[in-house]
C-alpha cells in the first residue's frame, strides 16, 4: 500500500482530525494507548480486545449491570413518579425543550403537549435547543450531521418567528452541567412545566433521569414523551416468554398487532400554534439570539455540497418523501440531491412502486434519501409509515415483502426495531456486541488497512466506490453500507466498532441504533445477524447492485475504461501492464485467504476451534 496518504484526505477527515487533536488522543499516538488499553480491557475483563485506544467499550460488568436495568425503564417510571405542578399566577411561560432527533413542529407528541399548555393558560411558548460539544464527542457525530442541524435550526427559527414563538439556542460545554443549566433557565423564564422527546441513547437516558431527579426538588414538572419510534420501546413482546422479541420477524408480527389493535399509535399531532404577539417584546432577548453558523470543533468543510446535496427548509422533508412516493426514478442520480430539479411526476411509475424488485440497485434513485431527514426527526417515522401506506391496496396494513408500499413500510419498521434493541440491550450502544459470545473474537489492528478502506483504496472497485459515495456525499445506499461493513469485518479482519466509528463520522444520516444495529448485523454479532460464515463476496455483490457497472464508473473516473467482469476485479483480469497503468492499488487482502482466516477467528470465538 505504498500508494496510500496517511494525510487525512477528505474534507470531513480532516475535520475529524482537527477534532481528534484538540478533544481526543491523536491517532498517531494509538501504539504508546496500545499497551494502556490492552491493561485497562485485562482489568476490565474485556479480553480479546487488543485496541489502539480507538475502540470504545466500557467493561463487561458495567455493560451487564446497566442492561440489568435498562436505564429507559427507570425513565419511564421518573416520569410516571414524577412530582406535578399546577398552573399558577406566577407562571409566565413553558418551554419544550427539542433535541437533535425531533426538529421538526409537525407531529411532535411532547410539542404538541407544551403547545396545548401554553394556549390554556395563555401564557407563550419557548422552545429551546443545547449544543453539546462534549456528547457530539462522545458519540462520535459527524460535522455533516451537526451542520444539518444548525442550517435546520435556522429555518426553524424562521418559521417559528412568524408565529410569535422563539427558539433560543445555547451551548453546554460540559454535559454533565445540562440538567442544572436546563432547570436554570426554565425558572428564570418563570415556568413550572418542562417538556421533551425522548432520546434513547444510554448517556441521553441517563441525563434526563437526572433532569427528573433535580426538576422534582425544584417546583418544575419535567414530562417527556416517547415520539422517536410509532410503538414505544418495550411494547412489543413475545407471547410465549412476555419478552422484547429480538427477531425482526417476531418484531414485526407483534408491532403490526399493536399497531392494528391501537390505531391511536399512528395518530399524527397537529402543528404547534403561534403565540400571543406580545410575546415578540417580552421575550425580546430570546428572539433576538441567532443560531450559530457552527459549532468549534465540529466545522463542517464541505458545508456547500452539503447544502446542495441535502437541502433543509420548512418542508424539504415533506418535498423528498412526496419525490419518493409520487415520482418516477431519474436515472442520473447517483451524486444528485433528492430534489433536484429534474424529476417528473408520474403516479403510475412512482419510486416506491418499484422498490420490492429495484432497492438493491444502487444506480438510480431506487431508495427514497429520506435518512437524513429522518434521522434528525424533520419529517415523523408516524408521517413515513402513514403516507405510504395511504398508497396500499387491498390490505388493512401493507408490511409484506409482496409490494413497494409493503417493502418500505418494513424497512421503515426496522428502524423502530433497531430504537428497541438499543433500549432493550443497552450495551449495544456501550461498545459491546448483542450477542455475548462474540464478545472475544479476535481483530486485527491495521491502520493502513483502516486508511485505505475509509479513503476507498482496497483494490475492490465495489467496495471503494461505495467508500467513495460516503466521503463525498455523506450517504450510502444500503446494500453498500452492507457491502462494505462485512469487507471490513470479515476480510479485512477488523473490528466492526471502527467501522462503526468511521460511519458515525461520515455520515449525515447518522442514528445510532441503525448504524449500531447495521454494524453488528454485518459483523454476525447481532440481532438477525447474518450467520459468521456468511461472508458476502464483491463480485457477486457487484453483480447484484452495480450489473452495468455505472456506480463504480462514476465514483472511479480511473476505471472508466474498463466495463464488467473485468470492473469488478480488475487485478485480475487486466494484464500487468494494463492493470499498472490504471493507478489504482491491487487487492489488500485475497478473499479466500480472508474468508477461511475470518471462518477460524469465529469459530475460536465460538469454542468450535
Ligand atoms: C452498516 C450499516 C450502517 C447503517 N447506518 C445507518 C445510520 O447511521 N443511519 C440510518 O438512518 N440508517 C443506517 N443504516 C440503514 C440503511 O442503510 C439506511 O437507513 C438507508 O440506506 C437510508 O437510505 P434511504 O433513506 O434511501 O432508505 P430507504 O430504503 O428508502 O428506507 C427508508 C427508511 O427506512 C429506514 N431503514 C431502511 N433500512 C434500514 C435498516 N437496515 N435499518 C434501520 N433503518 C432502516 C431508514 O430510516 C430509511 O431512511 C445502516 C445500515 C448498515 C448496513
Amino acid at each position: 500500500m505504498g500508494n496510500l496518504k496517511k494525510e487525512p484526505s477528505s474534507p470531513i477527515q480532516q475535520a475529524g482530525a482537527k477534532r481528534a487533536a484538540t478533544r481526543s488522543p491523536s491517532p498517531h499516538l494509538h501504539e504508546n494507548k496500545k499497551q494502556t488499553q490492552e491493561k485497562i480491557n485485562k482489568e476490565e475483563n474485556l479480553g480479546g480486545y487488543p485496541s489502539y485506544g480507538r475502540v470504545k467499550a466500557c467493561s463487561i460488568a458495567k455493560a451487564d449491570r446497566i442492561d440489568e436495568n435498562p436505564p429507559v425503564l427507570r425513565l419511564n417510571e421518573a416520569v410516571e413518579g414524577r412530582v406535578k405542578q399546577k398552573h399558577s399566577e406566577d407562571e409566565k411561560s413553558v418551554v419544550f425543550w427539542m433535541r437533535m432527533h425531533d426538529l421538526r413542529i409537525v407531529d411532535s407528541r411532547a410539542l404538541t403537549i407544551a403547545s396545548d399548555y401554553a394556549r390554556e393558560h395563555n401564557i407563550p411558548l419557548i422552545i429551546i435547543h443545547i449544543f453539546s460539544p462534549q456528547d457530539y464527542d462522545a458519540h462520535d457525530r459527524s460535522a455533516r450531521r451537526i451542520d444539518m442541524v444548525l442550517r435546520k435550526l435556522k429555518s426553524l427559527k424562521e418559521e417559528l418567528e412568524e408565529m410569535n414563538i422563539p427558539l433560543y439556542t445555547f451551548t453546554v460545554e460540559q454535559r454533565q452541567h445540562i440538567p442544572q443549566t436546563v432547570l436554570d433557565f426554565v425558572k428564570e423564564h418563570k415556568s413550572k412545566h418542562l417538556y421533551a422527546n425522548m432520546e434513547y441513547e444510554v448517556d441521553e437516558l441517563f441525563r434526563d433521569l437526572q433532569v427528573i431527579n433535580l426538576a422534582n426538588g425544584q417546583e418544575v414538572e419535567v414530562q417527556l414523551e416517547h415520539d422517536n419510534m410509532v410503538v414505544p420501546p418495550f411494547k412489543v413482546l413475545t407471547k410465549s416468554t412476555s419478552k422484547p422479541p429480538m427477531t425482526f420477524n417476531a418484531y414485526l408480527k407483534g408491532w403490526q398487532k399493536i399497531v392494528l389493535d391501537d390505531p391511536t399509535y399512528r395518530d399524527e399531532t397537529g402543528r404547534v400554534e403561534p403565540n400571543d404577539k406580545s410575546a415578540k417584546q417580552d421575550l425580546k432577548k430570546l428572539f433576538e439570539k441567532e443560531v450559530p453558523d457552527e459549532i468549534a470543533g465540529f466545522e463542517c468543510h464541505d458545508k456547500d455540497k452539503m447544502k446542495e446535496l441535502w437541502p433543509v427548509g420548512p418542508n424539504t422533508a415533506d418535498e423528498v418523501l412526496d419525490r419518493f412516493l409520487h415520482y418516477k426514478n431519474r436515472e442520473d442520480a447517483t451524486e444528485a440531491s433528492p430534489l433536484g430539479d429534474d424529476a417528473e411526476k408520474d403516479d403510475g411509475n412512482a419510486r416506491i412502486k418499484g422498490y420490492a424488485e429495484g432497492r438493491n440497485i444502487t444506480t438510480g434513485e431506487t431508495t427514497s434519501k429520506i435518512s437524513p431527514y429522518l434521522a434528525s426527526g424533520q419529517i415523523s417515522v408516524r408521517q413515513c409509515f402513514n403516507r405510504a401506506q395511504k398508497l396500499k391496496t387491498g390490505y388493512n396494513m401493507d408490511v409484506t415483502r409482496e409490494s413497494g408500499v409493503g417493502m418500505w413500510s418494513q424497512e421503515v419498521i426496522w428502524k423502530d426495531f433497531y430504537q428497541n434493541v438499543l433500549c432493550v440491550n443497552p450495551r449495544v450502544s456501550m461498545g459491546h456486541p448483542f450477542l455475548k459470545q462474540y464478545r472475544f473474537v479476535e481483530w486485527e489492528y491495521n491502520e493502513e488497512h483502516l486508511e485505505a478502506w475509509h479513503q476507498g483504496k482496497t483494490g475492490w472497485p465495489i467496495v471503494d466506490a461505495a467508500m467513495r459515495q460516503l466521503t463525498t456525499t455523506g450517504w450510502m445506499h444500503n446494500r453498500m453500507r452492507m457491502t462494505v461493513a462485512s469487507y471490513l469485518c470479515k476480510d479485512l479482519m477488523l473490528d466492526w466498532r471502527e467501522g462503526e466509528r468511521v460511519f458515525a463520522r461520515e455520515l449525515i444520516d447518522h442514528d445510532l441504533g441503525s448504524n449500531n444495529g447495521g454494524w453488528q448485523w454485518s459483523a454476525g454479532t447481532g440481532t438477525d445477524a447474518q450467520p459468521y460464515f456468511r461472508i458476502f463476496n464483491p463480485i457477486s455483490q457487484s453483480n447484484k447492485a452495480d450489473p452495468t457497472g455505472e456506480y463504480i464508473h462514476h465514483w472511479l473516473p480511473e476505471l472508466k475504461d474498463i466495463q464488467p467482469p473485468a470492473l469488478f476485479e480488475p487485478a485480475k483480469h487486466l494484464s500487468k501492464n494494463e492493470f499498472q497503468k490504471l493507478n489504482y492499488p491491487k487487492p489488500l487482502v485475497d478473499h479466500k485467504f480472508a474468508r477461511d482466516r475470518a471462518l477460524s477467528r469465529y469459530k475460536k470465538a465460538l469454542g468450535k476451534e
